[in-house]
């Protein structure tokens, strides 16, 4: 039994989210505060949903790292792989803006961000090797040495038989040119067991427009991967297995507050369920419930739902 059913690496960030909806940044006057990073997300979701998650990541050494720390430890996040940068970088901060359920955007403040000075002096082996399953978020490969120790955990884990989810997690702003995106998206992604990305992150990675889903998989299909989940927003997701099976995640419907949070939470969702054995194609269901259920809410990380909370919707629209 391993002490840990999934580590997630790279960014525990504050995500400040426009109180007042439908109107411009610009004249947005309140935010309200939560923990945000995509990878601090999914150990969060993953955590509500009863899984036993915890992290690897570098935050500030101030109030903000102070709450984001309280917080995930609040949700059941084992944090003790959570370090403070020593040399007062600052934690990232994203902005959100909600113009209309349809037309949200983020715009994040990055710069010498502490969660991309992560290294590989920051955590060990011993942690790694307590779980089943590393994910490891892209935007942790854009820069060193959080590049270096994101290369440097998967390899610890390919060689003591943990799982490796790669999420590519594009986030454009922390990287310098679009085909060093691409040689680094590849390589992790060839390295990892199961990959998950939007169509959009997957022209990224292979710094090319154009190719269909099924083009991007049997790519994949030629490295380590065995099973590759698309996602296509209010289209749905599609997962294809090295076997040949391909699977289709519909959407629930829901009354939509803003876009952004589906990701995170269908990635938790759907390592929930495939980590309760319930197949893929239940994994799907799970991963688009939570992401209906969250971006009907105001965030991303404390709207995450609980295994009742997905079923109930499954069913009701099932039913
Ligand atoms: N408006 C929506 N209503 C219901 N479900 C949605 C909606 N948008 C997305 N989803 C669900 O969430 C999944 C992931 O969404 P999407 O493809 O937009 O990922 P993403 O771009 O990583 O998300 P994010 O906006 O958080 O970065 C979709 O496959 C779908 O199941
Ligand atoms: O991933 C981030 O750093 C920002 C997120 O926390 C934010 O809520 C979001 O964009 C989720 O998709």
């Amino acid at each position: 039994m391993k002490k840990l059913d999934i580590i997630t690496f790279g960014r525990a960030a504050v995500d400040l989210n426009a109180v007042e909806y439908n109107m411009p940044m610009e004249e947005t006057m309140t935010f309200k505060k939560y923990v945000g990073g995509s990878p601090a997300n999914i150990a969060i979701g993953t955590s509500k949903l009863g899984l036993k998650a915890g992290m690897i990541a570098k935050v500030s050494d101030d109030q903000h790292g102070n709450f984001v720390i309280d917080y995930m430890n609040k949700v059941g996040v084992e944090t003790s792989s959570i370090k403070k940068d020593t040399e007062g970088r600052k934690i990232g901060l994203t902005f959100t803006e909600i113009k209309s359920p349809e037309e949200c955007s983020i715009l994040m403040y990055r710069d010498q961000a502490a969660d991309l000075y992560l290294s590989v002096d920051d955590f060990n082996e011993d942690y790694i090797k307590s779980a089943e399953t590393l994910l490891i978020s892209g935007t942790a490969l854009s820069q060193s040495p959080s590049r270096e120790a994101a290369l440097h955990a998967m390899d610890i884990a390919k060689k003591n038989g943990v799982e490796v989810i790669f999420e590519l997690d594009y986030r454009p702003y922390t990287w310098k040119s679009e085909a060093e995106t691409s040689v680094y998206m590849s390589l992790a992604a060839r390295s990892a067991d199961i990959v998950i990305g939007t169509r959009d992150e997957f022209n990224v990675l292979e710094n090319s427009e154009g190719n269909s889903d099924e083009e991007s998989v049997q790519e994949l299909f030629n490295y380590s991967p065995h099973l590759v989940v698309v996602k296509h927003g209010v289209k749905g997701s599609k997962a294809f297995t090295r076997d040949g099976e391909v699977i289709e995640g519909d959407i629930y419907k829901t009354q939509v507050l803003k876009t952004f949070g589906a990701g995170d939470s269908f990635a938790s969702g759907f390592i929930y369920a495939l980590k309760k054995e319930k197949g893929i194609q239940e994994a799907l269901k799970y991963g688009s419930a939570a992401a209906s259920i969250v971006v009907s809410k105001h965030s991303s990380s404390d709207a995450m739902p609980t295994v009742e909370e997905i079923e109930q919707l499954i069913h009701s629209q099932e039913g």
